[in-house]
């Protein structure tokens, strides 16, 4: 309670105390948040394009919703399902179901049939899943039922809303949005964080501290379109090879070692060599955040795929650590001895990681103070490309690690430029690929949360990959014409391409020149994908 009193607000309880008190009060129901309102809110958030409206919405809203509301409340405003995926189809959601006069669920309600629906499976499990889809709607208002199947099919994604939600949450229990920032960054998760706000008020953020052990949202970078570029806007900067692994946060404590992949997945049993190299090291309590990586007998890298699939093996680790070793290859020090290092400058921070991490264990770097030293790093750059990798990453020197964030102060300078794009449908094959889901219909993202439509491949797919997508795929249909299978758009694939073409068939008005699949992003959610406007922004020979 302390908290509040510090900073002089209301807390959310009481604030609800006084509402209840005004009569006619039809929005809450057994002091659990009722869906219609949520519908609602969600409605004028997105109607709104100024952010300071949007905050004000929401801070309205978190503050008349209890503390068990909000693991459901926020990703519902997101357009996620906390279940994840359901198995519902549009067979199941297009049939129509007469609207209920007066609203009556509440979001608890619905988390709970929702949760049931997830787990219907076997035989009769269509017929199953119908009903309790039909009863759901039954019980849903006009405006709800249209709420609930954006819910369900997935196709609005309100990307940029859990920054909104941190400020909202910031304004309803008075809290510095800056200190709720940095513990969502520390708890890897928004849910957790705001349920204690909610239910215990500021005081609890002290709470969401740097921990050996766990794991936090790793930095991302932005792209540059060249090393002169980004030293330009970077000033005084380090330029380091990018390898093409996978990311990993190390944590040690004492003889403990644990290992995480940027998707805060625990993969210690899959990494023997790199928890004895953890433990060779010269501190005995460190985070270290790097990347994994597969090394041929000549010391180049191996292909991502092979890398990606040693890491992804969890059987027989022993002869899989044997035929494909890995080896971590450290960038950044975020705790030593203790100590936690985020909000310092990368130049300290790295000096803690020499110390700690032999230089073999460290990513290859140069230094550049400015302008004048763009020849020496682009020199790098090429270097980098001879050995194998596929570019640089350029990190001001002066920048605190931002957690959880593409932050502006690491800059990717790639050759190969590619898109992080979304499937939106897939066409059955035919000839040797009968039977497989082949042709991916490839989206970006648009501002309102959906997704344009750029064009289609079939190219730069293994067998493998075919068999993998077509089961994925399969699971995500949402409708299936025998030609088209209309899919959630949840699965993100990275694109290679040779540039822009304007069309009149797609909606954002071009489309992609040979397009083809690079990989899957399983570690990528769609609303990491690559918009249209930065797409257009990125080719102005295109652009209207
Ligand atoms: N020296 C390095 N510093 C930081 N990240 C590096 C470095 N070398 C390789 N990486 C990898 O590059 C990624 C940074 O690029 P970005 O944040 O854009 O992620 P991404 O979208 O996965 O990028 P990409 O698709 O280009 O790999 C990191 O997540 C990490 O896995």
């Amino acid at each position: 309670m302390d908290g509040y009193r510090r900073a002089g607000a209301i807390s959310p309880r009481a604030a609800r105390t006084e509402r209840n008190r005004a009569p006619g009060d039809a929005l809450r129901h057994d002091d659990c948040m009722l869906l219609t309102r949520l519908a609602q809110v969600s409605r004028e958030v997105a109607a709104t394009a100024a952010r300071s409206r949007k905050i004000a919405l929401l801070a309205e809203l978190f503050r008349d919703a209890e503390a068990d509301d909000v693991p459901i409340v926020i990703p519902y405003l997101a357009g996620r399902l906390p279940q994840g995926r359901l198995g519902v189809g549009w067979k199941v959601l297009g049939r129509p179901v007469p609207p209920a006069a007066e609203p009556s669920l509440t979001v608890r309600e619905v988390d709970a049939r929702l949760t049931g629906l997830g787990k219907v499976s076997g035989p009769g499990s269509q017929a199953e899943r119908t009903r309790i889809v039909g009863e759901l709607m039954g019980a849903a208002t006009e405006e709800e039922q249209r709420f609930l199947l954006g819910l369900l099919t997935g196709e609005v994604r309100q990307g940029a809303l859990d920054a909104v939600a941190v400020e909202g949450l910031a304004r309803a229990t008075g809290a510095d949005p800056a200190d709720v920032r940095r513990a969502v960054m520390l708890a890897g998760s928004l849910q957790t964080v705001a349920r204690a706000l909610l239910g215990e008020g500021p005081g609890s953020l002290d709470r969401f501290r740097l921990t050996v052990g766990r794991p936090v949202l790793p930095m991302l970078a932005h792209s540059a379109s060249s090393v002169a570029e980004a030293v330009e806007k970077l000033g005084a900067c380090a330029v380091e090879e990018k390898l093409d692994g996978i990311r990993v946060q190390v944590h040690r404590d004492g003889d403990t070692v644990r290992i995480h992949t940027r998707t805060l997945d625990d993969i210690t049993g899959r990494l023997p060599e790199v928890t004895s190299a953890a433990l060779e090291l010269r501190g005995k309590r460190f985070i270290l955040d790097g990347e994994v990586i597969s090394f041929d007998a000549a010391g180049r890298p191996r292909s991502f795929q092979e890398t990606a699939g040693r890491v992804g093996s969890r059987t027989d680790v022993a002869r899989a650590a044997e035929e494909t070793p890995v080896s971590p290859v450290f960038f950044d020090a975020l705790s030593v001895d203790g100590r936690d290092l985020l909000d310092l400058p990368f130049a300290e921070r790295h000096a803690e990681l020499a110390r700690l991490v032999p230089e073999p264990m460290r990513v290859r770097r140069t230094v550049a103070s400015g302008p004048r030293d763009v020849p020496e790093a682009e020199r790098f750059l090429a270097d980098t490309l001879a050995r194998g990798h596929e570019g640089v990453v350029v990190k001001a020197l002066d920048a605190p690690y931002s957690a959880g964030r593409r932050g502006a102060a690491w800059l990717k300078v790639k050759p190969v430029h590619t898109l992080d794009l979304v499937v939106l449908a897939a066409e059955w094959g035919h000839g040797r690929r009968t039977g497989r889901l082949s042709n991916l219909h490839l989206g970006a993202r648009t501002p309102d949360g959906g997704f344009a439509m750029l064009g289609k491949t079939f190219k730069g797919m293994t067998d493998a990959m075919l068999a993998w997508q077509t089961e994925r795929l399969k699971e995500l249909a949402v409708e299936d014409d025998g030609w088209v299978v209309r899919v959630r758009p949840e699965l993100v694939v990275e694109i290679a391409y040779d540039g822009l073409q304007r069309s009149t068939r797609y909606p954002a008005g071009v489309t992609l020149r040979f397009a083809r699949v690079v990989r899957y992003r399983e570690d990528k959610r769609p609303e990491e994908a690559d918009t249209v406007e930065a797409l257009l922004a990125a080719h102005p020979e295109v652009s209207p």
